[in-house]
């Protein structure tokens, strides 16, 4: 007798879905059911039966991934395959606004795997954000009656991860639009404390932690920091791409010193080796130099109100160099660059550059950054803001 699969059901078959998630996931033995919002991609997923990852190195090498299918994540089919008993493990890659949004779906699925005696699962949102499964989690607990929510509490981990390898769009469409093209590198970084269930098959390329608040600041105050940087910095010096904007002297310098200043405080607050983390700085150089990817400044700096949060990339780590009385000069020379970024099809970029038009530089800086007009923090964003301006 063919045994059923083991399913992983995932939301959101875009570029880490398809080629970094989803990927690892079959590769690792699961039948990826991939729900997404857009029917395209769904129709594809359903009418073909393999597609290309494109590793984009030196050298070029391509990855067949078989055993995936589509569902729409308006239809309740996806609610059925959550409360599968074949399922294992919910995933997403969705982008963190759309969390909110898929919350009642999971929900449902959640009630309905109750209902039919399914066991235990986990899931593993993979956002770029400090807690995001922990904010998931709850977005679903507002959906959930008291009943659910107990047996949630046994039977579900929600569990943060950090989640990284470059996955640019691809920059023609390709014959079959499910490939991509993704860094040989990846790391996914998952809170072991928080399963509800083991990571049964294991996945490939994952790695159990009880301490992921070093992997997850460490990652976001690094690479998302730098590339950020570079993306904006790109954006006001016409550097289309990564590779392009991280050759110019200036935007190098800049990112290297912003990185420095992050790390400085990243070593002291985790109890990192200095070295060792010099050496993951020179790593993440190497990879945004990566000619291959042809990474668009677009899309690296797509959202900057996200991207200025708090606890985000820029002043996640100013906040932290600051309150170890570090200098954070060449942190705030990026962060004046986020006000450059002028993209018309980017709602977020719009809402920023209309403030900036009638509220004046000034004011939203302080409101989007924290700092307080006036302050040597405030005075440098301003400052560096002008000195872009002028010289574009
Ligand atoms: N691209 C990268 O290099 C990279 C690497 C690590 C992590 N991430 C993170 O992964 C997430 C996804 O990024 P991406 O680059 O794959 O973006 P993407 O735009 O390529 O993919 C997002 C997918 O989510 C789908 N989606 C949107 N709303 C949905 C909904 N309501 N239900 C189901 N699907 C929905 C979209 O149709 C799209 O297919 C982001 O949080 C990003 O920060 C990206
Ligand atoms: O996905 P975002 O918008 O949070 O950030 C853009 C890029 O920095 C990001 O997608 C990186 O490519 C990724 O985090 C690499 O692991």
């Amino acid at each position: 007798m063919i045994s059923a699969p083991v399913k992983a059901v995932h939301f959101g078959a875009g570029n880490v879905g398809r080629g970094f998630i989803g990927a690892l996931l079959v590769e690792s033995g699961y039948h990826v059911v991939f729900s997404d919002v857009d029917k395209k991609i769904v129709n594809e997923l359903n009418e073909r039966d393999s597609y290309d990852v494109h590793i984009l190195e030196k050298e070029e090498s391509t990855q067949a991934v078989h055993s995936f299918s589509g569902v729409p994540s308006q239809d309740d089919d996806v609610i059925h395959e959550i409360a599968d008993r074949h399922t294992r493990l919910i995933t997403t890659a969705v982008g963190p606004p759309i969390l909110e949004k898929i919350a009642p779906t999971i929900a449902k699925g959640l009630h309905a795997r109750r209902q039919a005696n399914s066991g235990p699962i986990n899931v593993i949102a993979c956002e770029n954000m400090v807690g995001q499964t922990e904010t998931l989690a709850k977005y679903v607990s507002e959906h959930l009656s008291a009943e659910d929510k107990a047996w949630v509490d046994q039977n579900v981990g929600f569990a943060n991860c950090s989640v990284d390898r470059i996955v640019p769009a691809m920059p023609n469409e390709p014959e079959n639009p499910l490939d991509v093209g993704v860094e040989d590198f990846s790391e996914w970084a998952v809170d072991e404390r928080a399963l509800r269930a083991p990571i049964d098959p294991p996945v490939r390329g994952m790695t159990l932690t009880r301490d992921l608040s070093a992997y997850i600041e460490r990652k976001l105050f690094t690479l998302n920091c730098g590339h950020a940087i570079s993306a904006y910095l790109g954006f006001v010096r016409q550097r289309p791409t990564i590779d392009a904007a991280i050759s110019d002297p200036h935007i190098e310098r800049v990112v290297r010193g912003a990185l420095d200043e992050g790390g400085a405080a990243l070593v002291k607050k985790h109890g990192l080796d200095a070295q060792e983390h010099a050496q993951y700085v020179e790593r993440i150089m190497a990879r945004f130099a990566n000619p291959k990817l042809k990474d668009d400044v677009v899309r690296v700096g797509r959202q900057p109100l996200r991207k200025l949060g708090r606890e985000d990339r820029l002043l996640g780590p100013a906040y932290m160099a600051k309150s170890y009385g570090m200098p954070i000069d060449n942190l705030a020379h990026g962060i004046a660059a986020v006000f450059h970024f002028d993209v018309a099809d980017d709602e977020q970029a719009v809402e920023l550059q209309e403030k900036v038009r009638k509220a004046g530089i000034e004011k939203t800086v302080s409101e989007h950054t924290g700092f307080e007009e006036g302050g040597h923090e405030h005075r440098r964003i301003v400052e560096a803001y002008h000195e872009l301006k002028a010289a574009a």
